[in-house]
Protein backbone atom coordinates (compact mmCIF):
# COMPACT_ATOMS: atom_id res chain seq x y z
CA UNK A 1 0.00 0.00 0.00
CA UNK A 2 1.31 3.54 -0.99
CA UNK A 3 2.47 5.25 2.31
CA UNK A 4 0.84 8.69 3.42
CA UNK A 5 3.71 10.08 4.59
CA UNK A 6 7.04 8.98 3.53
CA UNK A 7 10.32 10.15 5.10
CA UNK A 8 13.46 9.46 3.88
CA UNK A 9 16.73 10.44 5.33
CA UNK A 10 15.81 13.64 6.78
CA UNK A 11 17.99 15.95 7.74
CA UNK A 12 17.78 19.53 9.13
CA UNK A 13 20.44 21.78 11.45
CA UNK A 14 19.40 25.16 12.97
CA UNK A 15 22.69 26.92 13.04
CA UNK A 16 25.09 24.35 12.98
CA UNK A 17 22.84 22.46 15.86
CA UNK A 18 21.57 19.50 14.66
CA UNK A 19 17.57 19.01 15.27
CA UNK A 20 17.26 15.43 12.76
CA UNK A 21 19.79 13.59 11.75
CA UNK A 22 18.95 11.18 8.52
CA UNK A 23 15.15 10.22 9.95
CA UNK A 24 13.21 7.51 7.92
CA UNK A 25 9.46 6.90 8.10
CA UNK A 26 6.66 6.03 6.21
CA UNK A 27 3.38 6.13 7.94
CA UNK A 28 0.28 3.84 5.80
CA UNK A 29 -3.16 5.26 5.92
CA UNK A 30 -5.25 4.24 8.42
CA UNK A 31 -1.95 3.84 10.84
CA UNK A 32 -2.01 6.13 14.32
CA UNK A 33 1.99 6.63 15.03
CA UNK A 34 3.19 8.31 18.53
CA UNK A 35 5.83 10.15 18.36
CA UNK A 36 8.19 10.32 21.72
CA UNK A 37 11.22 12.01 22.37
CA UNK A 38 12.19 14.17 25.35
CA UNK A 39 12.19 17.60 24.96
CA UNK A 40 14.37 19.04 22.35
CA UNK A 41 14.45 15.57 20.57
CA UNK A 42 13.18 16.89 17.54
CA UNK A 43 9.46 16.08 17.12
CA UNK A 44 7.70 19.57 16.79
CA UNK A 45 10.89 20.33 13.80
CA UNK A 46 9.75 16.72 12.14
CA UNK A 47 6.29 17.74 12.15
CA UNK A 48 7.53 21.81 10.96
CA UNK A 49 8.80 20.14 7.89
CA UNK A 50 5.94 17.61 6.96
CA UNK A 51 3.76 20.30 7.56
CA UNK A 52 5.95 22.51 4.64
CA UNK A 53 6.92 25.69 7.39
CA UNK A 54 10.15 25.05 7.25
CA UNK A 55 12.35 24.15 4.80
CA UNK A 56 15.48 20.83 5.40
CA UNK A 57 19.20 20.33 4.75
CA UNK A 58 18.74 17.17 3.34
CA UNK A 59 16.36 13.99 2.70
CA UNK A 60 13.39 13.32 1.03
CA UNK A 61 9.79 13.97 2.29
CA UNK A 62 6.67 13.46 0.67
CA UNK A 63 2.93 13.72 1.71
CA UNK A 64 0.47 11.71 -0.09
CA UNK A 65 3.42 11.89 -2.80
CA UNK A 66 3.53 15.93 -2.87
CA UNK A 67 5.99 17.88 -1.58
CA UNK A 68 4.99 19.12 2.27
CA UNK A 69 3.82 22.89 1.96
CA UNK A 70 2.30 22.19 -2.05
CA UNK A 71 -1.05 22.98 -2.87
CA UNK A 72 -1.93 19.15 -2.97
CA UNK A 73 -0.11 18.22 0.19
CA UNK A 74 -2.29 21.46 2.20
CA UNK A 75 -5.52 20.26 1.10
CA UNK A 76 -4.77 17.14 2.71
CA UNK A 77 -3.08 17.65 5.72
CA UNK A 78 -4.82 18.80 8.78
CA UNK A 79 -2.33 20.47 11.76
CA UNK A 80 -3.52 20.89 15.36
CA UNK A 81 -0.82 23.08 17.38
CA UNK A 82 -0.07 22.30 21.20
CA UNK A 83 -0.90 25.38 22.09
CA UNK A 84 -3.93 26.12 19.56
CA UNK A 85 -5.07 29.80 20.10
CA UNK A 86 -8.37 31.52 18.71
CA UNK A 87 -10.24 34.57 18.54
CA UNK A 88 -11.66 35.19 22.08
CA UNK A 89 -14.83 37.40 21.08
CA UNK A 90 -15.66 34.92 18.40
CA UNK A 91 -17.99 31.95 19.41
CA UNK A 92 -17.24 28.28 18.07
CA UNK A 93 -19.67 28.45 15.79
CA UNK A 94 -18.18 32.01 14.16
CA UNK A 95 -14.54 30.30 14.66
CA UNK A 96 -15.24 26.95 12.66
CA UNK A 97 -17.63 28.77 9.85
CA UNK A 98 -14.51 31.28 9.28
CA UNK A 99 -12.42 28.25 8.67
CA UNK A 100 -14.82 26.53 6.46
CA UNK A 101 -14.96 30.03 3.96
CA UNK A 102 -11.55 30.05 4.53
CA UNK A 103 -10.81 26.47 3.02
CA UNK A 104 -13.69 27.30 0.41
CA UNK A 105 -16.05 24.85 2.26
CA UNK A 106 -19.35 25.42 3.04
CA UNK A 107 -19.74 27.46 6.53
CA UNK A 108 -23.36 25.51 7.12
CA UNK A 109 -20.89 22.46 8.21
CA UNK A 110 -19.99 24.07 11.12
CA UNK A 111 -22.65 22.77 13.41
CA UNK A 112 -22.14 19.19 12.14
CA UNK A 113 -18.29 19.41 13.07
CA UNK A 114 -18.85 21.12 16.36
CA UNK A 115 -21.18 17.66 16.84
CA UNK A 116 -18.49 15.38 16.22
CA UNK A 117 -16.40 16.64 18.92
CA UNK A 118 -19.15 17.08 21.10
CA UNK A 119 -19.47 20.97 21.17
CA UNK A 120 -22.71 21.64 20.12
CA UNK A 121 -24.01 22.32 23.71
CA UNK A 122 -21.56 25.82 23.60
CA UNK A 123 -21.17 26.62 19.64
CA UNK A 124 -22.92 29.78 20.67
CA UNK A 125 -20.62 30.94 23.61
CA UNK A 126 -17.50 33.13 23.05
CA UNK A 127 -14.25 31.06 23.07
CA UNK A 128 -12.75 33.56 25.85
CA UNK A 129 -15.18 31.21 28.34
CA UNK A 130 -14.35 27.58 26.99
CA UNK A 131 -11.98 25.83 29.07
CA UNK A 132 -8.27 24.65 27.54
CA UNK A 133 -10.20 20.80 27.06
CA UNK A 134 -12.81 22.90 24.94
CA UNK A 135 -10.51 25.10 23.09
CA UNK A 136 -8.25 21.91 21.92
CA UNK A 137 -11.47 20.03 20.96
CA UNK A 138 -12.53 23.89 18.44
CA UNK A 139 -8.83 23.23 17.09
CA UNK A 140 -9.58 18.96 16.61
CA UNK A 141 -12.94 19.87 14.85
CA UNK A 142 -11.01 22.51 12.63
CA UNK A 143 -8.72 19.74 11.89
CA UNK A 144 -11.70 17.86 10.50
CA UNK A 145 -12.43 19.83 7.69
CA UNK A 146 -11.53 18.87 4.51
CA UNK A 147 -11.59 14.76 4.99
CA UNK A 148 -8.06 14.94 5.60
CA UNK A 149 -5.50 11.95 4.95
CA UNK A 150 -3.03 13.15 7.21
CA UNK A 151 -3.85 14.53 10.60
CA UNK A 152 -0.35 15.69 12.29
CA UNK A 153 -0.96 16.97 15.91
CA UNK A 154 1.27 18.13 18.45
CA UNK A 155 0.44 16.67 22.09
CA UNK A 156 -2.92 17.19 21.26
CA UNK A 157 -4.59 15.70 24.84
CA UNK A 158 -1.99 17.71 27.30
CA UNK A 159 -4.63 19.80 29.70
CA UNK A 160 -7.22 17.44 28.65
CA UNK A 161 -8.69 15.34 31.57
CA UNK A 162 -8.97 11.66 31.15
CA UNK A 163 -12.68 11.78 29.68
CA UNK A 164 -11.40 13.76 27.12
CA UNK A 165 -8.43 12.62 26.32
CA UNK A 166 -10.78 9.08 25.85
CA UNK A 167 -13.14 10.78 24.00
CA UNK A 168 -10.52 12.57 21.59
CA UNK A 169 -8.68 8.86 21.21
CA UNK A 170 -11.90 7.26 20.28
CA UNK A 171 -12.80 10.42 17.55
CA UNK A 172 -9.20 9.69 16.24
CA UNK A 173 -10.06 5.98 16.10
CA UNK A 174 -12.70 6.97 14.27
CA UNK A 175 -10.64 8.84 11.85
CA UNK A 176 -8.01 6.47 11.37
CA UNK A 177 -11.05 3.72 10.68
CA UNK A 178 -11.67 5.78 7.23
CA UNK A 179 -7.85 5.91 5.99
CA UNK A 180 -6.64 8.85 7.54
CA UNK A 181 -2.86 8.61 8.76
CA UNK A 182 -2.41 9.87 12.15
CA UNK A 183 1.26 11.51 13.49
CA UNK A 184 0.77 12.40 17.10
CA UNK A 185 3.35 13.35 19.64
CA UNK A 186 3.12 13.14 23.08
CA UNK A 187 4.57 12.69 26.94
CA UNK A 188 1.66 10.63 27.44
CA UNK A 189 3.06 7.99 27.51
CA UNK A 190 0.71 4.58 28.75
CA UNK A 191 -1.87 6.62 26.93
CA UNK A 192 0.09 6.30 23.16
CA UNK A 193 0.86 2.80 24.34
CA UNK A 194 -3.16 2.01 24.12
CA UNK A 195 -4.05 3.76 21.83
CA UNK A 196 -1.54 3.64 18.74
CA UNK A 197 -0.43 1.26 16.55
CA UNK A 198 3.61 1.92 16.02
CA UNK A 199 5.95 3.94 18.39
CA UNK A 200 8.67 6.09 17.08
CA UNK A 201 11.50 7.07 19.55
CA UNK A 202 13.26 10.30 18.75
CA UNK A 203 16.66 10.96 20.60
CA UNK A 204 18.98 14.40 20.27
CA UNK A 205 17.34 14.15 16.18
CA UNK A 206 17.70 10.55 15.66
CA UNK A 207 15.14 7.71 15.32
CA UNK A 208 16.57 5.31 17.73
CA UNK A 209 13.29 3.03 18.03
CA UNK A 210 10.29 2.48 15.73
CA UNK A 211 7.39 -0.42 16.20
CA UNK A 212 4.33 -1.89 17.68
CA UNK A 213 5.42 -1.65 21.78
CA UNK A 214 5.49 -5.79 21.23
CA UNK A 215 8.58 -5.34 18.77
CA UNK A 216 10.23 -2.48 20.94
CA UNK A 217 10.02 -4.93 24.00
CA UNK A 218 11.09 -7.61 22.21
CA UNK A 219 14.21 -5.43 20.78
CA UNK A 220 15.10 -4.31 24.48
CA UNK A 221 14.23 -7.33 25.76
CA UNK A 222 14.05 -6.14 29.43
CA UNK A 223 13.96 -8.15 32.48
CA UNK A 224 10.57 -9.35 33.76
CA UNK A 225 9.44 -8.05 37.17
CA UNK A 226 7.16 -11.05 38.93
CA UNK A 227 5.83 -10.96 42.33
CA UNK A 228 5.16 -13.52 44.50
CA UNK A 229 2.96 -13.22 47.56
CA UNK A 230 3.26 -16.43 49.64
CA UNK A 231 0.98 -18.34 51.83
CA UNK A 232 1.50 -17.60 55.63
CA UNK A 233 4.34 -19.29 56.87
CA UNK A 234 5.87 -19.45 53.74
CA UNK A 235 7.90 -16.53 52.98
CA UNK A 236 11.32 -17.58 53.79
CA UNK A 237 11.13 -20.64 52.28
CA UNK A 238 9.76 -19.45 49.00
CA UNK A 239 12.68 -16.68 49.20
CA UNK A 240 15.08 -19.62 49.45
CA UNK A 241 14.03 -21.18 46.30
CA UNK A 242 14.08 -18.05 44.46
CA UNK A 243 17.85 -16.76 44.53
CA UNK A 244 17.71 -12.88 44.34
CA UNK A 245 13.70 -12.26 45.40
CA UNK A 246 13.74 -9.37 47.75
CA UNK A 247 10.73 -8.66 50.51
CA UNK A 248 8.84 -5.65 49.29
CA UNK A 249 6.28 -5.38 51.73
CA UNK A 250 4.36 -8.43 52.20
CA UNK A 251 5.53 -10.10 48.68
CA UNK A 252 8.45 -11.19 47.35
CA UNK A 253 10.16 -9.29 44.30
CA UNK A 254 12.52 -10.68 41.44
CA UNK A 255 13.24 -10.27 37.89
CA UNK A 256 14.67 -12.23 35.25
CA UNK A 257 15.46 -12.03 31.76
CA UNK A 258 13.19 -12.45 29.10
CA UNK A 259 14.64 -15.80 27.97
CA UNK A 260 14.31 -17.27 31.98
CA UNK A 261 10.67 -16.34 32.16
CA UNK A 262 9.09 -19.47 31.52
CA UNK A 263 12.02 -21.62 33.82
CA UNK A 264 11.72 -19.28 36.82
CA UNK A 265 7.97 -19.41 36.50
CA UNK A 266 7.97 -23.47 36.78
CA UNK A 267 9.91 -23.04 39.41
CA UNK A 268 7.29 -20.87 41.23
CA UNK A 269 4.71 -23.09 40.42
CA UNK A 270 6.80 -25.88 41.55
CA UNK A 271 6.01 -24.54 44.87
CA UNK A 272 2.82 -25.41 44.92
CA UNK A 273 -0.08 -24.41 47.78
CA UNK A 274 3.15 -22.19 49.61
CA UNK A 275 2.29 -19.59 46.85
CA UNK A 276 -0.96 -17.34 47.52
CA UNK A 277 -0.47 -15.56 44.36
CA UNK A 278 1.28 -14.56 41.77
CA UNK A 279 1.81 -11.42 39.09
CA UNK A 280 4.15 -11.06 35.92
CA UNK A 281 5.13 -7.83 35.09
CA UNK A 282 6.15 -7.06 31.57
CA UNK A 283 8.53 -3.42 31.06
CA UNK A 284 6.07 -1.09 31.13
CA UNK A 285 6.40 1.68 27.80
CA UNK A 286 7.95 4.23 30.12
CA UNK A 287 10.85 1.35 30.76
CA UNK A 288 10.97 0.74 26.72
CA UNK A 289 11.62 4.46 26.59
CA UNK A 290 13.78 4.98 29.05
CA UNK A 291 15.83 1.99 28.00
CA UNK A 292 16.02 3.69 24.06
CA UNK A 293 17.22 7.09 25.61
CA UNK A 294 19.00 5.59 27.87
CA UNK A 295 21.04 3.71 25.49
CA UNK A 296 21.27 6.72 22.30
CA UNK A 297 23.12 9.10 24.81
CA UNK A 298 26.08 6.43 25.64
N1 LIG B 1 13.91 27.99 15.11
C1 LIG B 1 14.92 27.36 15.74
N2 LIG B 1 16.14 27.96 15.84
C2 LIG B 1 17.17 27.34 16.45
N3 LIG B 1 17.10 26.11 17.01
C3 LIG B 1 15.91 25.48 16.95
C4 LIG B 1 14.76 26.07 16.32
N4 LIG B 1 13.72 25.19 16.42
C5 LIG B 1 14.18 24.10 17.08
N5 LIG B 1 15.50 24.26 17.40
C6 LIG B 1 16.36 23.29 18.07
O1 LIG B 1 16.18 22.03 17.44
C7 LIG B 1 16.16 20.98 18.39
C8 LIG B 1 14.84 20.20 18.28
O2 LIG B 1 13.77 21.04 18.74
P1 LIG B 1 12.23 20.62 18.64
O3 LIG B 1 11.42 21.83 18.98
O4 LIG B 1 11.98 19.98 17.33
O5 LIG B 1 12.12 19.52 19.80
P2 LIG B 1 10.82 18.80 20.42
O6 LIG B 1 11.13 17.34 20.40
O7 LIG B 1 9.61 19.25 19.71
O8 LIG B 1 10.82 19.32 21.92
P3 LIG B 1 9.59 19.62 22.94
O9 LIG B 1 9.12 18.30 23.46
O10 LIG B 1 10.26 20.43 24.00
O11 LIG B 1 8.54 20.39 22.19
C9 LIG B 1 16.38 21.63 19.75
O12 LIG B 1 17.77 21.57 20.04
C10 LIG B 1 15.92 23.06 19.53
O13 LIG B 1 16.60 23.94 20.39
Amino acid sequence: MTSTLKISRLTKAFDGVTALAEVSLDVAPGERVALLGHNGAGKSTLMKVVLGLIPWDAGEVTVTGAAPGSREARDKVAYLPENVAFHPALTGLEQLRLYLSLRGEKPGRAMELLERVDLAGAAKRRIGTYSKGMRQRVGLAQALIGKPRLLVLDEPTSGLDPVSRRDFYALLDGLAADGAAILLSSHALTEVEARTDRIVILSRGRLVASGSLADLRQTAALPVAMHVMARNGYTSQIAEALPGAIHVGGALHLTCPQEEKLNVLSRITGLGDKVADLEVLPPSLEDIYSHFSRRDAR
